[in-house]
């Protein structure tokens, strides 16, 4: 409760500074198979009649990974069941499939994702197909092909069509030499990871959208997420989840950093709630496109001790994987 609190304290306090004021007045539009080209933002086809007080129609991409289910659970609670479109390239489980719209949608498909956004009245994005640092490490091609070229697609669907786009970056976006403790909204960001340099890029891209075209483009730093009921894609922050799911199973847990690793961690439920206070911020309320958001840091041997008190009798060992804790 002490998190959500402050959360919105420090969610408000960045929000009370005055926007940027800045106009449209072109938008980068693709046409299928022929190059990109720009057209007036008032031509009459791209027009999208949304104002402030309908319900936005929301399409999160990613969906089914750690993060979307619990984003389109609070999103629908808010906006109606029906509002709310999960997309993937994976298969639904059953729960999720019978709980609200589930479409089929590959970023990397430009025509499929502008069909999806044109014939559901899209109105709000949340972007969150991406490959998580550790995976990314294992597969540099497809993490740039998914991180990158796929969220160029994005920005362009958006920018297009007048979307609310929401995109996450994360605490990966810094690196060895950036400032810590706390690290400022602005500084330096130099990752060594290609998760870490994708997320840089699509805070850039999205700034520059934003003032280039009037693209309304948000997006918070995320520290490591900790969920219950969802499983982490493949970060370097999954240790803190998998703990406890280890911990109840088997009484025994092999941590793959070292046990002295300090990283930011938030409650999903404190993040959630962050990503919504941030998209219904009135845009005049924004003085930049991208916040660092935080809650608490610990290393595994301090979430080790605070486990045990539950589980005492808990076993643990530590097995570095060095990609990972590179990236820690
Ligand atoms: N979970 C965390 O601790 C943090 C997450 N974030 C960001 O939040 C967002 C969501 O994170 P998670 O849910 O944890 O990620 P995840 O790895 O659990 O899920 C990502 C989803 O993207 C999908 N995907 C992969 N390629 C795709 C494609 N070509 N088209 C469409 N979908 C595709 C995957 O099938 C997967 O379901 C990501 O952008 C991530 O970078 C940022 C910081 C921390
Ligand atoms: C912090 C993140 O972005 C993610 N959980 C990861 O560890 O890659």
């Amino acid at each position: 409760m002490a998190i959500v609190k402050n959360l919105g304290r420090t969610l408000s306090q960045l929000l009370q500074s005055p926007g940027c004021g800045c106009q449209t007045s072109i938008v980068p539009v693709r046409c299928i198979g022929v190059s990109p080209r720009q057209v007036t933002s008032d031509a009459s086809f791209h027009s999208v009649s949304f104002s402030e007080t309908d319900h936005p129609r929301v399409l999160i991409t990613g969906g089914l990974g750690q993060l979307g289910v619990g984003l389109a659970k609070l999103l629908r609670k808010r906006f109606g069941r029906n509002n709310v479109i999960l997309s993937d390239i994976r298969k639904p489980p059953d729960d999720v499939f019978y709980n609200g719209p589930f479409i089929y949608s590959d970023i990397l498909d430009y025509k499929n994702l502008r069909e999806i956004v044109v014939n559901n009245r899209i109105t709000w994005l949340f972007h969150y197909s991406a490959l998580l640092s550790a995976v990314g490490e294992a597969n540099v091609p497809l993490a740039r092909a998914v991180n990158i070229t796929g969220l160029h697609n994005i920005l362009d669907i958006a920018a297009e069509h007048s979307l609310r786009l929401f995109v996450p970056s994360t605490i990966g976006a810094f690196g060895p030499t950036s400032p810590r403790n706390p690290a400022p909204d602005l500084c330096i960001q130099r990752p060594r990871t290609i998760y870490g340099v994708s997320k840089v890029h699509a805070e850039l891209m999205g700034e520059y959208y934003h003032y280039r075209y009037g693209l309304d483009f948000r997006c918070l730093r995320y520290p490591g997420i900790i969920s219950a009921d969802s499983q982490p894609g493949g970060g370097t922050t999954d240790y803190a989840v998998q703990i406890f799911h280890d911990a109840i199973k088997n009484g025994k847990f092999q941590c793959n950093l070292k046990s002295d690793t300090r990283l930011p961690m938030m409650y999903i439920d404190d993040c959630l709630k962050a990503t919504l206070d941030v998209m219904e911020a009135p845009a005049a309320s924004l003085s930049m496109r991208t916040y660092n958001i935080s809650a608490m840091s610990f290393s595994p041997e301090e979430l080790v001790q605070e486990v045990k008190k539950h589980i005492p009798e808990l076993q643990v060992t530590y097995t570095v994987d060095a990609v990972r804790q590179a990236i820690g």
